[in-house]
Order: structure tokens, then C-alpha cells, then sequence
């Protein structure tokens, strides 16, 4: 039995719009269960892995994913539809602990495929992440694709690392004013200027350097999503911590640049006196004096200081610049 009904989300998100199901809501049974239909596919065939129904408020949702991957969280559980009583789904009382939450969704592109039910479709799934249980990712129509095809650039994050006064705020502001002039949309994330905000509840401690640069590793994958040439320029110390940013974004999307500035450089520069301060003792922990830097490996661009100041930000930016067009950064 079949009647044809489309069931929409209240977002009429595109991806469920082609679910259809026998009976209202409130007369589903375990029998009548087996009717439902997703895309032409019964699915009364398939094993119960691949038949979770979502009752998500008191609307049918369609979710299929794969509990079998499922970590284990004491708040949730995996409810197999045949199980279940006819009555507890059309109240809608299990929608606190439908499923086992799965792993976490790391961006909007992965969650459509390993794990879904059906190759060449797309499912929603709802995932732990962190402290958030039963969250559920909200697709949007238009996607990166489209800004991209839209801004005509790829969006993508060029992370500046070095030492304080290697140069990177001022090569962040040079690269930005020539894509800019190039008619490419960019944006400057600077160290200092998100600790005067977002960040200003952090330290120069290890753990919160940490965060402060998972946190504008976060924020860049957003730009770079939203088809923007985001510029990150902050010390970024820890090689860890740069990986772990680069790891958040699809192979070729971060473009990680090592100003390769000498210690003695920077410090002759020292135009915060900083270094100064540092090396009286009056600022504990400073990168390169008492605390310390590692050095990239196998970066994408290295920007290697001469001996003396003869290159201009300038010409760094253009170097920068090369890269990208011959890495198709600069086309949709
Ligand atoms: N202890 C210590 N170590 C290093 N730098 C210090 C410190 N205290 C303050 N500052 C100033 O903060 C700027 C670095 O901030 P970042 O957010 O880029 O640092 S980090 O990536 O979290 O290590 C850095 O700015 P830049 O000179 O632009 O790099 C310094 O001016
Ligand atoms: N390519 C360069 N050649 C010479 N001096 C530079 C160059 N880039 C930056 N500087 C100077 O070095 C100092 C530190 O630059 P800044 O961009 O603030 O570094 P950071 O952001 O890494 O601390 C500034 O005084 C700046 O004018």
C-alpha cells in the first residue's frame, strides 16, 4: 500500500523530499512499517541496519546511516523500526534516543558516502560530537560548489606561520590587496586581532595556544566553505596544531606557508619590543625565546629569508600569488 504521500522536512530540505510512505504517521505499525518507501526502494528487503526511520518532533524524518559503525553513548540508542511499537512512534516518544549516535560528521561533503545506506544518495545522520548529542547536519542547497562557480576562485585557507616578526600580519595585508586588486574575494584572520575577540579568553599556554589556533582553523574551514581565499596569520607554533587545521580541510584546500625568518632577524625587528620584554623575563613563555617553534615540513611554500631584507612584502605576496594560479586557486 502505497499512497504516494511525500514527506517533507519543515526546511523542505531537497535530500528527503523524494521519501515516500504508505499511511499517515499515526496508523504506521511494524507491518505497515515495511511499506515505506525511500526513492523506489522498498525496503522491507533490506537488513536492519539500513531501515532507521527518524521520528524527529512529531514529523517523519528520513535518516539511513550505519548504526554498525556506531560509537556507543550511554544517552542514545539504536531503535530498530521493527521493534517498536506502532504507538511509541506515532507519539513521537522516542525521538530522544532513536540512534546510536554515529561518528561524528567532520564536514558537509564526507557524510555522503562511506556511511550511507544507499551509494549515490545523500542521508542525513545524526552524530556525537564533542559534548552535542543528537545533532543532526542541516544541508543547504546551494553548496560550496555554487559560491565558488559564483566568486569564481576555489576557497581554500593560506596559513602564514612563523615567528613574531617574521612578517606574516604585514604579508597577510599585501596578499589580500593583490587578490583583492585581481577581483578574488579574501579575508584576513590575524592572531592578535582575533585575541582582541573571539579568542581573548585564551593564553600563551600551550593548551590555549592550542585552542586559539583550532579555533581559527575552524572558523578559516567556514570561509574557505563559503568560497573565500581565507589568509590565517598567527604563529602557530606547534606542528600539531597546524596539521590537525589542515586535516579539517578536502587535500590540496590548505596551503600552509612557512615565513622562514631567523630568530636574530625577528628580534632586531622587534617592533612591539616584545623580544625585549621577553628577554628581560617580563613576559614568560614567548615563542622562540622560552617557548618554542617548530618549523614545517613539507609545507606548500616556504618563504625563506635572504640574509637581508631584499625582498619586499610585496614580491612574498607575489610568490604566494604563483602559487595559487598554478594550483587553480584562482579559478572556479
Ligand atoms: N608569549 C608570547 N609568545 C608569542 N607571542 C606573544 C606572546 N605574548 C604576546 N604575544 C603577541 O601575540 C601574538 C601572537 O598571537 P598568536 O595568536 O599568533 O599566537 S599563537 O599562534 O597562539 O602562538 C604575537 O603577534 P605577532 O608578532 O603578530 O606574531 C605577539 O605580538
Ligand atoms: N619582507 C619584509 N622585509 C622587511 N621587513 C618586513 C618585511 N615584512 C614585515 N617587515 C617588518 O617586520 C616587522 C614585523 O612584521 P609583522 O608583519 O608585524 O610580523 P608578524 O605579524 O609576524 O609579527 C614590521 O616592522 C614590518 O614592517
Amino acid at each position: 500500500m502505497n499512497t504516494g504521500q511525500s514527506l517533507q522536512s519543515p526546511t523542505s530540505c531537497g535530500l528527503i523530499q523524494d521519501f515516500e510512505c504508505g499511511p499517515p504517521v499515526r496508523s504506521l505499525s511494524p507491518t505497515t512499517l515495511g511499506f515505506m518507501k525511500l526513492c523506489g526502494i522498498d525496503v522491507t528487503g533490506l537488513d536492519h541496519s539500513r531501515r532507521s526511520l527518524a521520528l524527529y518532533g512529531h514529523s517523519v524524518r528520513l535518516n539511513l546511516f550505519k548504526p554498525i559503525n556506531a560509537k556507543e553513548d550511554s544517552g542514545a540508542s539504536l531503535i530498530d523500526e521493527c521493534s517498536r511499537k506502532s504507538s511509541d512512534l506515532a507519539a513521537g516518544n522516542l525521538k530522544s534516543n532513536f540512534f546510536k549516535p554515529i561518528k561524528a560528521k567532520e564536514d558537509s561533503d564526507s557524510s555522503l558516502n562511506d556511511d550511507c545506506a544507499f551509494t549515490g544518495e545523500k542521508f542525513r545522520q545524526i552524530s556525537t560530537v564533542g559534548n552535542s548529542t543528537n545533532i543532526l547536519w542541516h544541508e543547504c542547497p546551494i553548496q560550496k560548489g555554487d559560491r565558488q562557480k559564483l566568486l569564481q576562485q576555489r576557497g581554500c585557507v593560506i596559513w602564514l606561520t612563523g615567528l613574531s616578526g617574521s612578517g606574516k600580519s604585514t604579508l597577510a595585508c599585501a596578499l589580500s590587496q593583490s587578490l583583492h586588486s585581481r577581483g578574488k574575494l579574501s579575508y584576513v584572520l590575524d592572531g592578535d586581532n582575533i585575541r582582541h575577540g573571539l579568542n581573548c579568553d585564551l593564553s600563551f599556554g600551550a593548551e590555549d595556544r592550542s585552542e586559539n589556533i583550532r579555533r581559527i582553523g575552524e572558523v578559516a574551514k567556514l570561509f574557505a566553505d563559503a568560497g573565500v581565499i581565507c589568509i590565517t596569520s598567527l604563529i602557530s607554533p606547534y606542528r600539531r596544531d597546524r596539521d590537525g587545521c589542515r586535516a579539517l580541510l578536502p587535500e590540496g584546500d590548505f596551503i600552509e606557508v612557512f615565513i622562514d625568518v631567523p630568530l636574530h632577524v625577528c628580534e632586531a625587528r622587534d617592533p612591539k619590543g616584545l623580544y625585549k620584554l621577553a628577554r628581560a623575563g617580563k613576559i614568560k613563555g614567548f615563542t622562540g625565546i622560552d617557548d618554542p617553534y617548530e618549523p614545517p615540513y613539507g609545507c606548500e611554500v616556504v618563504l625563506q629569508h635572504t640574509g637581508i631584507d631584499s625582498v619586499s612584502p610585496n614580491d612574498l605576496a607575489d610568490k604566494v600569488i604563483s602559487y595559487l594560479e598554478e594550483n587553480g586557486c584562482l579559478r572556479a
